[in-house]
């Protein structure tokens, strides 16, 4: 029977189930408060139970990667796949290397990955994957056989209609090379199962910048919609990843003053805000140095508070790049002080529930990652799309598409996100991605 539930049902119901995974209650309990009233609303969504069922990943394979390092020991890690939802096409996802890897963290991000990839409007599901390996300090051989131990695990629940994995923190090009290899080399098969490719063998052009540079794309739409212009404003960025350094190099070719850069370490605050060059510096050498910031502080100058993030410096707009839970309450109040009026997520949740509701008590707008961040996911799609059809579109054809696809996702925010007046875009995302998610489900039956 149909049945109208109230948000504090919801969250009795799911915290029950997710005890102890703080990160997965966060992102859960986040969009349940948006939907809930669309939800109501609709006698089919309460008939299939939409709201409770979306809120459950349909699949957790967990597998143990046991590999020898270069002394000839034997390691043991632990690796997952979380597949969320294959509602709307094969699962998709990054994979993330890093020891605090854990199974809460990895159902918050395969939760909304399938928000985000409903927003791209590809016909993509939602997954994540990782393990607890930590690849700092290790040589590139270990990570090679790292790599083909996790492979050889994960290989029996993926393919390019089942499940295509991509990178994600620690996940880089030279790791999707490894990881593609031994899938290769099992199934014998030239397949898109996995983006994030070498250009030599089926990457997509813009597959590398596409986080970063959509994250940008979408800070033009939103400016453009407020009347303002990027030109002249100053931007604060934290990481110093893929995702960071895409969004820097590309804000300054837009005409942004970008001031900082951070890692897990320190951050990096140069005022007079860095050239395109610093940036293709930082990227380019990066691989071999410990700390590609103080190296760059080192060549170019500026100042490096280590244990400091970037918050506490006058920006109008913020660009969180690093991780979950980056930013809190303190570090949004310090912000406020100093008069930002933007903050765009380049990472996937990296602003703590204190600090977004800082920020909209504040009326700061906000842009969440399931859609700020979703360049890179929609680059993922066309990567499919390209390898399926044996063809390579152009670097300028795909760069074309990543903004029409940011600005069409702007455009579902402010369809479903506008009261008053006023755009709340989280709101705007989570009910278009919902919408989206809820209606298969409904045609799907049970
Ligand atoms: N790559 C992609 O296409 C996409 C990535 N994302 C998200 O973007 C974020 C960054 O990913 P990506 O750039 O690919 O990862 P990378 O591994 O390339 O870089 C991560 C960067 O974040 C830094 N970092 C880690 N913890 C913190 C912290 N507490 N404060 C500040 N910086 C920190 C790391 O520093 P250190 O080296 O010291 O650890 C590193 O510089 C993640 O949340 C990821 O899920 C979202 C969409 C797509
Ligand atoms: O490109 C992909 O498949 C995944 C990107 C990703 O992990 C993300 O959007 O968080």
């Amino acid at each position: 029977m149909p049945k109208e539930i109230n948000f504090d049902e919801f969250d009795q119901w799911i915290s029950a189930r997710n005890s102890e995974q703080e990160e997965y209650l966060q992102a859960t309990r986040e969009i349940a408060r948006d939907v809930i009233d669309v939800y109501n609303e609709n006698q089919d969504y309460q008939q299939y139970d939409v709201l409770r069922r979306l809120s459950l990943p349909e699949r957790i394979i967990h597998f143990s990667v046991t590999w020898l390092n270069d002394n000839n020991d034997v390691e043991i890690n632990q690796g997952w796949r979380v597949q969320h939802s294959g509602l709307i096409g094969p699962y998709k996802g990054g994979l993330r290397f890093h020891p605090t890897v854990n199974e809460s963290i990895l159902k918050f991000l395969a939760f909304e990955q399938s928000f985000k990839n409903a927003l791209t409007g590809m016909p993509i599901g939602g997954a994540k994957g990782g393990a607890d390996f930590d690849p700092r300090n290790r040589s590139e051989a270990e990570i090679m056989r790292f790599c083909q131990a996790f492979m050889t695990e994960l290989q029996h629940h993926i393919g390019p209609n089942t499940d295509v994995p991509a990178g994600d923190i620690n996940v880089g090009a030279r790791e999707i090379g490894f990881l593609y290899g031994q899938y290769r080399r099992i199934h014998n098969r030239f397949s898109g199962t996995l983006t994030g490719k070498g250009l030599s063998f089926g990457g997509s052009h813009v597959r590398t910048e596409a986080t970063g540079f959509g994250l940008i794309y979408m800070l033009r739409a939103v400016l453009e919609h407020h009347n303002h212009k990027i030109d002249g404003l100053t931007v604060g960025v934290s990481g110093a990843g893929n995702v960071a350094m895409h969004a820097a190099l590309r804000a300054i070719q837009l005409g942004a003053k970008v001031v900082s850069l951070s890692n897990s370490r320190g951050c990096l605050q140069y005022s007079k805000g860095f050239s395109e060059n610093d940036i293709r510096w930082a990227i380019d050498h990066k691989p071999e140095n410990k700390n590609v910031l103080t190296a760059l502080q080192e060549k170019i100058g500026g100042d490096w508070h280590a244990d400091k993030k970037p918050w506490h410096l006058k920006m109008d707009i913020a660009l969180p790049c690093g991780t979950q839970n980056e930013l809190d309450e303190e570090d949004a109040q310090a912000l406020t002080n100093n008069g930002v009026k933007y903050v765009l997520e380049g990472a996937n949740m990296p602003c703590t529930d204190a600090a977004r509701e800082h920020f909209e008590d504040q009326e700061i707008l906000f842009v969440p990652g399931k859609a700020a961040n979703a360049g890179g996911v929609a680059i993922s799609g066309l990567e499919m799309s390209q390898n399926a059809n044996f063809q390579r579109d152009s670097y300028n054809e795909i760069d074309d598409t990543l903004q029409d696809i940011m600005q069409s996702i702007h455009a579902k925010m402010v369809e479903n996100g506008t009261r008053d007046g006023k755009v709340n875009y989280a709101r705007g995302a989570n009910i278009a991605g919902f919408r989206r998610l809820a209606d298969a489900m409904v045609a799907q039956g049970i």
